[in-house]
């Protein structure tokens, strides 16, 4: 396995009064595209939150390239290069797609090849340039999403179930784009409900349930295990979803 970019070590974070994660334990390979799965309400996504600094870390650690960066504040860690590209996405719908990543190049203008890659990865994004966000559709507005998050280079990529609501076709084109970004050793740590997609896609795996990481491992490993599958994730017998 590649040394880690990033360690979660016993991970515990409240939202209020509940305690969400009870000591989440995490390796992020660098380089490698890592997939977080579980079932709805598991804490995935409250893992990927307490990562970037928007829910309250209550105890354990995370260290980030060798760096302790468990009290860092939100802006702090998104410039030390973490990325994230939330569920509901962030993007401005009334903005164009041109507009959109001007916004989101915060140091300064776009750089030129770095905007022929992502029209590369992603070329409905070239189609609709001068086009409104809000009318693209949903799989062109997870593209814009991530695009906005490495319109500049960043380390790791956090993207929270990229997937959602998508249509097979779509979620293929998304699965391409993200084979790209792998092919290119962009570090990624992906949630997903999708295990088809996940397991296109993922070199490593951890399951979460109940605020904990249950399972952790190749991603060969658990797709080739139907039992630890049904186990893990209730995944009925040769039924993939
Ligand atoms: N704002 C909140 N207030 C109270 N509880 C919350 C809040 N946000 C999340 N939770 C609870 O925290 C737990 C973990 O939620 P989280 O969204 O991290 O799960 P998840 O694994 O990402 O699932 P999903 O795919 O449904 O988003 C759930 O039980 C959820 O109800």
């Amino acid at each position: 396995m590649a040394e880690p970019i990033l360690t979660l070590s016993g991970v515990k974070a409240d939202i209020e009064q509940y305690h969400i994660l009870h000591g989440v334990d995490l390796v992020v390979p660098r380089g490698e595209l890592t997939v977080l799965l579980g079932r709805n309400g598991a804490g995935k996504s409250t893992s990927l939150r307490t990562i970037m600094g928007l829910t309250n870390l209550t105890g354990g650690s995370i260290t980030y390239q060798g760096q302790d960066i468990s009290r860092w504040p939100t802006p702090k860690i998104a410039r030390a290069g973490i990325a994230f590209v939330p569920e509901s996405m962030g993007i401005f719908g009334l903005l164009t797609v041109r507009e959109n990543l001007v916004l989101a190049a915060v140091s300064g203008p776009m750089d030129e090849a770095r905007l022929q890659w992502i029209f590369d990865l992603f070329p409905p994004l070239k189609k609709f340039w001068d086009k409104p966000a809000g009318t693209l559709s949903g799989g062109q507005k997870q593209m814009l999403a991530i695009a906005r998050a490495v319109i500049e280079p960043r380390d790791l990529l956090l993207v929270d179930e990229p997937t959602k609501g998508l249509a097979p076709a779509i979620i293929n084109d998304l699965a391409d784009a993200f084979e790209q970004l792998k092919e290119q050793q962009v570090s990624i740590l992906l949630v997903e409900q999708n295990f088809n997609f996940s397991r296109r896609l993922g070199q490593s795996v951890a399951v979460m349930n109940d605020g904990a990481v249950v399972h952790s491992g190749t991603m060969a490993e658990l797709s080739e295990n139907e039992e630890l599958q049904q186990e893990l994730l209730g995944l009925g017998l040769g039924a993939h979803q």
